[in-house]
Protein backbone atom coordinates (compact mmCIF):
# COMPACT_ATOMS: atom_id res chain seq x y z
CA UNK A 1 0.00 0.00 0.00
CA UNK A 2 1.05 3.25 -0.84
CA UNK A 3 2.49 5.70 1.91
CA UNK A 4 0.23 8.65 2.95
CA UNK A 5 2.91 10.43 4.93
CA UNK A 6 6.99 10.02 5.05
CA UNK A 7 6.74 8.78 8.76
CA UNK A 8 8.19 5.34 7.35
CA UNK A 9 11.23 6.79 6.23
CA UNK A 10 12.13 7.98 9.92
CA UNK A 11 13.27 6.03 12.83
CA UNK A 12 10.26 4.86 14.74
CA UNK A 13 9.49 6.36 18.08
CA UNK A 14 10.78 3.99 21.40
CA UNK A 15 9.02 1.54 22.26
CA UNK A 16 8.37 1.59 26.10
CA UNK A 17 8.38 5.07 26.24
CA UNK A 18 5.25 6.43 27.71
CA UNK A 19 3.27 8.30 26.11
CA UNK A 20 0.25 11.01 26.23
CA UNK A 21 -3.26 9.68 26.45
CA UNK A 22 -4.42 11.25 23.46
CA UNK A 23 -8.05 9.59 22.20
CA UNK A 24 -8.18 9.14 17.98
CA UNK A 25 -11.10 10.97 16.67
CA UNK A 26 -12.32 10.37 13.28
CA UNK A 27 -13.03 12.89 11.26
CA UNK A 28 -14.70 11.60 8.47
CA UNK A 29 -16.97 10.26 11.16
CA UNK A 30 -17.45 14.06 12.47
CA UNK A 31 -18.10 14.92 8.80
CA UNK A 32 -20.62 12.19 8.93
CA UNK A 33 -22.04 13.67 12.22
CA UNK A 34 -21.47 10.34 14.02
CA UNK A 35 -22.60 11.17 17.95
CA UNK A 36 -20.46 8.59 19.36
CA UNK A 37 -16.93 10.43 17.66
CA UNK A 38 -18.70 13.57 18.61
CA UNK A 39 -19.46 12.86 22.13
CA UNK A 40 -15.55 11.46 21.93
CA UNK A 41 -14.55 14.48 20.88
CA UNK A 42 -15.89 16.67 23.25
CA UNK A 43 -15.01 14.93 25.97
CA UNK A 44 -11.23 15.13 25.05
CA UNK A 45 -11.51 18.40 24.62
CA UNK A 46 -12.84 19.09 28.25
CA UNK A 47 -10.39 16.44 29.77
CA UNK A 48 -6.73 16.95 28.30
CA UNK A 49 -7.53 19.37 25.19
CA UNK A 50 -5.45 17.09 23.17
CA UNK A 51 -6.68 14.56 20.76
CA UNK A 52 -5.66 12.72 17.28
CA UNK A 53 -7.41 13.61 14.56
CA UNK A 54 -7.35 10.63 12.15
CA UNK A 55 -7.97 12.18 8.65
CA UNK A 56 -7.91 8.71 6.86
CA UNK A 57 -10.90 8.23 4.92
CA UNK A 58 -11.94 11.93 4.69
CA UNK A 59 -11.53 13.38 1.39
CA UNK A 60 -10.51 16.73 2.69
CA UNK A 61 -8.36 14.94 5.40
CA UNK A 62 -6.22 13.17 3.15
CA UNK A 63 -6.27 16.32 0.88
CA UNK A 64 -4.64 18.01 4.13
CA UNK A 65 -2.12 15.01 4.83
CA UNK A 66 -0.75 15.33 1.14
CA UNK A 67 -0.89 19.03 2.09
CA UNK A 68 1.36 19.23 5.23
CA UNK A 69 3.49 16.70 3.37
CA UNK A 70 4.10 19.12 0.52
CA UNK A 71 4.79 22.04 3.05
CA UNK A 72 7.35 19.98 5.35
CA UNK A 73 9.82 19.48 2.31
CA UNK A 74 9.30 23.93 1.85
CA UNK A 75 10.00 24.27 5.57
CA UNK A 76 13.12 22.25 5.10
CA UNK A 77 14.49 24.45 2.02
CA UNK A 78 13.51 27.44 3.55
CA UNK A 79 15.47 26.79 7.18
CA UNK A 80 18.45 25.48 4.85
CA UNK A 81 18.87 29.29 3.34
CA UNK A 82 21.77 31.40 4.37
CA UNK A 83 20.84 32.92 7.82
CA UNK A 84 21.34 36.06 6.48
CA UNK A 85 18.61 35.52 3.60
CA UNK A 86 16.21 34.38 6.40
CA UNK A 87 17.35 37.38 8.65
CA UNK A 88 15.17 39.80 6.22
CA UNK A 89 12.34 38.21 7.21
CA UNK A 90 12.93 38.23 10.82
CA UNK A 91 11.59 39.48 14.10
CA UNK A 92 11.14 42.10 15.21
CA UNK A 93 12.02 44.50 12.29
CA UNK A 94 9.58 42.63 10.04
CA UNK A 95 6.89 42.32 12.18
CA UNK A 96 6.67 41.76 16.34
CA UNK A 97 5.18 37.95 15.65
CA UNK A 98 4.56 37.09 12.48
CA UNK A 99 8.31 36.83 11.28
CA UNK A 100 11.28 34.37 10.97
CA UNK A 101 12.92 33.71 14.59
CA UNK A 102 15.65 31.66 16.14
CA UNK A 103 17.46 30.95 19.15
CA UNK A 104 20.73 29.64 19.04
CA UNK A 105 21.66 26.38 19.98
CA UNK A 106 24.35 23.98 20.70
CA UNK A 107 27.04 23.92 17.69
CA UNK A 108 28.27 25.47 14.50
CA UNK A 109 27.18 25.82 10.77
CA UNK A 110 29.53 25.30 8.00
CA UNK A 111 30.46 28.92 8.29
CA UNK A 112 31.25 28.56 12.34
CA UNK A 113 27.57 30.64 13.04
CA UNK A 114 26.13 29.43 15.77
CA UNK A 115 22.91 26.99 14.89
CA UNK A 116 19.28 27.84 15.25
CA UNK A 117 16.24 26.06 16.63
CA UNK A 118 13.65 28.65 14.33
CA UNK A 119 10.24 29.01 13.71
CA UNK A 120 8.45 31.34 10.46
CA UNK A 121 4.84 32.27 11.08
CA UNK A 122 3.13 33.67 8.02
CA UNK A 123 -0.22 34.61 8.26
CA UNK A 124 -3.45 33.59 6.46
CA UNK A 125 -4.70 37.25 5.89
CA UNK A 126 -1.53 37.24 3.75
CA UNK A 127 -1.48 34.18 2.27
CA UNK A 128 -5.51 34.60 1.27
CA UNK A 129 -4.44 38.11 0.24
CA UNK A 130 -6.46 39.98 2.70
CA UNK A 131 -4.15 42.38 3.69
CA UNK A 132 -1.13 44.33 3.15
CA UNK A 133 0.97 41.98 2.63
CA UNK A 134 4.69 41.26 4.59
CA UNK A 135 7.80 40.50 3.05
CA UNK A 136 8.32 37.24 2.66
CA UNK A 137 10.71 34.46 1.06
CA UNK A 138 10.57 34.12 -2.67
CA UNK A 139 10.13 30.23 -1.64
CA UNK A 140 6.66 30.80 0.02
CA UNK A 141 5.33 33.10 -2.90
CA UNK A 142 6.59 29.90 -5.43
CA UNK A 143 4.52 27.78 -3.41
CA UNK A 144 1.80 30.16 -2.91
CA UNK A 145 -1.03 28.25 -4.05
CA UNK A 146 -0.16 25.04 -1.77
CA UNK A 147 -0.13 27.51 0.90
CA UNK A 148 -3.56 28.89 0.03
CA UNK A 149 -5.18 25.58 -0.34
CA UNK A 150 -3.50 24.61 3.04
CA UNK A 151 -4.94 27.24 4.63
CA UNK A 152 -8.78 26.92 3.12
CA UNK A 153 -8.49 23.43 3.69
CA UNK A 154 -7.27 23.55 7.50
CA UNK A 155 -9.69 26.34 8.03
CA UNK A 156 -12.46 24.02 6.63
CA UNK A 157 -11.35 21.59 8.88
CA UNK A 158 -11.70 23.71 11.91
CA UNK A 159 -14.89 24.77 10.83
CA UNK A 160 -16.26 21.04 11.28
CA UNK A 161 -14.49 20.98 15.07
CA UNK A 162 -16.24 24.32 15.70
CA UNK A 163 -19.61 22.96 14.81
CA UNK A 164 -19.53 20.31 17.08
CA UNK A 165 -18.42 22.13 19.58
CA UNK A 166 -21.11 24.58 19.37
CA UNK A 167 -23.31 22.18 19.68
CA UNK A 168 -21.90 20.47 23.16
CA UNK A 169 -22.05 23.56 24.59
CA UNK A 170 -25.34 23.90 23.20
CA UNK A 171 -24.83 27.77 22.02
CA UNK A 172 -27.06 29.37 19.61
CA UNK A 173 -26.44 27.76 16.21
CA UNK A 174 -23.35 29.56 14.31
CA UNK A 175 -22.10 31.05 17.11
CA UNK A 176 -18.76 30.30 17.16
CA UNK A 177 -18.59 30.09 13.65
CA UNK A 178 -19.35 33.74 13.84
CA UNK A 179 -16.44 34.76 15.82
CA UNK A 180 -13.85 32.57 13.25
CA UNK A 181 -15.17 34.24 9.80
CA UNK A 182 -12.06 33.31 7.53
CA UNK A 183 -12.68 36.58 5.50
CA UNK A 184 -11.85 38.51 8.65
CA UNK A 185 -8.63 39.36 9.98
CA UNK A 186 -7.53 37.31 12.79
CA UNK A 187 -4.35 35.47 13.99
CA UNK A 188 -4.61 32.71 11.83
CA UNK A 189 -1.32 31.63 10.84
CA UNK A 190 1.23 29.05 9.47
CA UNK A 191 4.07 27.83 11.27
CA UNK A 192 7.50 26.50 10.40
CA UNK A 193 9.47 24.91 12.89
CA UNK A 194 12.97 23.40 13.34
CA UNK A 195 15.40 22.46 16.15
CA UNK A 196 18.57 21.02 15.43
CA UNK A 197 19.05 17.09 17.86
CA UNK A 198 20.69 17.86 20.90
CA UNK A 199 20.68 17.07 24.54
CA UNK A 200 17.31 17.60 27.23
CA UNK A 201 18.23 20.09 28.93
CA UNK A 202 15.77 21.06 32.05
CA UNK A 203 16.05 24.64 31.89
CA UNK A 204 15.63 25.12 27.94
CA UNK A 205 12.68 22.59 28.46
CA UNK A 206 11.08 24.58 31.01
CA UNK A 207 10.95 27.92 28.82
CA UNK A 208 9.11 26.15 25.93
CA UNK A 209 6.09 25.56 28.35
CA UNK A 210 3.81 26.84 26.95
CA UNK A 211 -0.39 27.12 26.09
CA UNK A 212 -1.38 27.95 22.65
CA UNK A 213 -3.21 31.55 22.56
CA UNK A 214 -5.70 30.83 20.01
CA UNK A 215 -8.82 28.50 19.61
CA UNK A 216 -7.41 24.86 18.00
CA UNK A 217 -4.32 24.26 16.48
CA UNK A 218 -3.72 21.34 13.80
CA UNK A 219 -0.22 20.33 14.19
CA UNK A 220 1.96 17.68 12.43
CA UNK A 221 4.85 16.55 13.70
CA UNK A 222 7.10 13.53 12.04
CA UNK A 223 8.96 12.71 15.13
CA UNK A 224 8.68 12.84 18.84
CA UNK A 225 9.47 16.05 21.20
CA UNK A 226 6.56 17.31 21.37
CA UNK A 227 5.29 16.54 25.13
CA UNK A 228 2.17 17.18 27.08
CA UNK A 229 1.64 17.79 30.84
CA UNK A 230 -0.70 15.57 32.32
CA UNK A 231 -3.53 17.39 34.13
CA UNK A 232 -3.88 14.58 36.87
CA UNK A 233 0.06 14.43 37.87
CA UNK A 234 1.96 17.50 36.09
CA UNK A 235 3.95 14.71 34.76
CA UNK A 236 5.85 15.39 31.47
CA UNK A 237 4.86 12.75 28.48
CA UNK A 238 5.51 12.54 24.96
CA UNK A 239 2.87 12.39 22.35
CA UNK A 240 3.79 10.03 19.41
CA UNK A 241 3.23 11.16 15.99
CA UNK A 242 0.84 8.92 13.99
CA UNK A 243 0.62 9.06 10.37
CA UNK A 244 -2.61 9.90 8.78
CA UNK A 245 -3.41 12.02 12.06
CA UNK A 246 -2.92 15.41 12.83
CA UNK A 247 -2.97 16.55 16.62
CA UNK A 248 -5.44 19.06 17.33
CA UNK A 249 -5.03 20.92 20.79
CA UNK A 250 -7.25 23.93 22.18
CA UNK A 251 -6.05 27.32 22.56
CA UNK A 252 -6.58 30.18 25.71
CA UNK A 253 -9.40 31.70 23.61
CA UNK A 254 -11.41 28.50 24.10
CA UNK A 255 -11.03 28.48 28.12
CA UNK A 256 -12.40 32.22 28.46
CA UNK A 257 -15.10 31.75 25.65
CA UNK A 258 -16.27 28.89 28.17
CA UNK A 259 -15.52 30.14 30.97
CA UNK A 260 -13.43 26.84 31.28
CA UNK A 261 -15.31 24.01 30.28
CA UNK A 262 -12.86 23.72 27.47
CA UNK A 263 -9.07 22.59 28.54
CA UNK A 264 -5.88 24.40 26.85
CA UNK A 265 -3.47 22.24 27.89
CA UNK A 266 0.22 23.36 28.93
CA UNK A 267 2.68 21.55 26.59
CA UNK A 268 6.38 22.19 25.00
CA UNK A 269 9.30 20.81 22.64
CA UNK A 270 12.10 18.87 23.83
CA UNK A 271 14.27 17.14 21.33
CA UNK A 272 13.22 14.04 20.21
CA UNK A 273 13.71 10.64 21.79
CA UNK A 274 16.34 8.38 21.39
CA UNK A 275 15.97 6.29 18.89
CA UNK A 276 15.05 9.94 16.88
CA UNK A 277 17.53 12.57 19.02
CA UNK A 278 19.75 12.42 16.59
CA UNK A 279 17.25 13.91 13.57
CA UNK A 280 16.52 17.16 12.73
CA UNK A 281 12.95 17.64 14.04
CA UNK A 282 10.39 19.29 12.31
CA UNK A 283 6.82 20.69 12.53
CA UNK A 284 4.33 22.13 10.72
CA UNK A 285 1.40 23.86 12.76
CA UNK A 286 -1.64 25.68 11.47
CA UNK A 287 -3.00 28.19 14.57
CA UNK A 288 -6.70 29.61 14.60
CA UNK A 289 -7.78 32.24 16.12
CA UNK A 290 -10.56 33.92 17.41
CA UNK A 291 -10.89 37.03 14.65
CA UNK A 292 -9.01 40.38 15.61
CA UNK A 293 -11.71 42.24 16.99
CA UNK A 294 -13.19 39.51 19.23
CA UNK A 295 -13.30 40.31 22.89
CA UNK A 296 -11.78 37.52 24.82
CA UNK A 297 -14.21 36.86 27.67
CA UNK A 298 -17.01 34.18 28.05
CA UNK A 299 -19.82 33.72 25.70
CA UNK A 300 -23.41 33.56 27.21
CA UNK A 301 -25.69 31.06 26.30
CA UNK A 302 -25.97 27.30 26.81
CA UNK A 303 -23.98 25.11 29.11
CA UNK A 304 -21.76 28.11 29.27
CA UNK A 305 -24.22 30.02 31.90
CA UNK A 306 -24.05 27.14 34.09
CA UNK A 307 -20.04 27.53 34.96
CA UNK A 308 -18.97 29.38 38.39
CA UNK A 309 -18.79 33.46 38.04
CA UNK A 310 -14.73 34.26 38.39
CA UNK A 311 -14.77 36.93 41.90
CA UNK A 312 -11.64 38.56 39.95
CA UNK A 313 -12.42 41.02 37.58
CA UNK A 314 -11.08 39.90 34.33
CA UNK A 315 -9.13 42.53 31.63
CA UNK A 316 -10.74 42.56 28.82
CA UNK A 317 -8.70 42.36 25.44
CA UNK A 318 -9.32 41.35 21.82
CA UNK A 319 -7.79 38.37 20.25
CA UNK A 320 -5.35 40.76 18.52
CA UNK A 321 -4.42 42.34 21.90
CA UNK A 322 -3.81 38.57 23.31
CA UNK A 323 -1.76 37.58 20.68
CA UNK A 324 0.63 40.30 20.13
CA UNK A 325 1.17 40.55 24.31
CA UNK A 326 1.62 36.78 24.51
CA UNK A 327 3.61 36.52 21.07
CA UNK A 328 5.88 38.85 22.25
CA UNK A 329 6.32 37.62 25.66
CA UNK A 330 4.40 40.52 27.50
CA UNK A 331 2.11 38.14 29.34
CA UNK A 332 4.53 35.70 30.75
CA UNK A 333 3.28 32.56 32.85
CA UNK A 334 0.83 29.92 31.50
CA UNK A 335 -2.61 30.88 31.18
CA UNK A 336 -5.16 28.38 32.89
CA UNK A 337 -9.02 27.69 33.56
CA UNK A 338 -7.54 29.13 36.86
CA UNK A 339 -6.02 32.58 35.47
CA UNK A 340 -1.94 32.70 35.27
CA UNK A 341 0.12 29.92 36.47
CA UNK A 342 3.73 30.15 36.87
CA UNK A 343 5.79 33.81 36.31
CA UNK A 344 3.23 36.65 37.08
CA UNK A 345 0.52 36.72 38.45
CA UNK A 346 -1.05 39.92 37.60
CA UNK A 347 -0.07 39.69 34.26
CA UNK A 348 -1.89 43.13 33.07
CA UNK A 349 -0.15 45.17 35.37
CA UNK A 350 3.11 43.97 34.51
CA UNK A 351 2.47 44.22 31.02
CA UNK A 352 3.41 47.35 29.03
CA UNK A 353 -0.17 49.00 27.34
CA UNK A 354 -0.35 47.24 23.64
CA UNK A 355 1.22 49.63 20.97
CA UNK A 356 -1.24 50.72 18.78
CA UNK A 357 1.12 51.34 16.21
CA UNK A 358 1.67 47.30 16.22
CA UNK A 359 0.62 45.99 12.60
CA UNK A 360 -2.15 43.06 12.62
O1 LIG B 1 6.48 21.07 17.33
C1 LIG B 1 5.52 20.61 17.92
O2 LIG B 1 5.28 19.39 17.93
C2 LIG B 1 4.60 21.52 18.72
C3 LIG B 1 4.77 22.97 18.41
C4 LIG B 1 3.97 23.86 19.30
O3 LIG B 1 3.48 23.50 20.34
C5 LIG B 1 3.77 25.28 18.91
O4 LIG B 1 4.41 25.74 17.94
O5 LIG B 1 2.96 25.97 19.58
FE1 LIG C 1 2.01 24.93 21.04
Amino acid sequence: MAHLTSHHTLPAFPEGLKTAPLVSVSFAKLQNNDEGSSADFFQACKELGFFYLDFVGSQLGETIISEAEELNKVQKEFFALPNEVKDVYGRPHLHPFYAYRYTETEGEDENGAPLRNANYNLRKDDILGQCERLACHPLIFQYQDLFERYVRHCRAAVDVLLEHLNKHLQLPPGTLANLHRIHERSGDHVRFTQNHPGAFNEERARMAEHTDFGSLTILFNWLGGLQVRLPENDEWVYVNPVPGSCIVNLGDAMVKFTAGILRSNIHRVVPAPSTQAHLMRNSLVFFTRPEDKVILKRLKGGIIDAQPQSNQPEPEMTSHEWIILKGTGRLPGVFTSKGFEGKARNPVAQAPPVAVSIPA
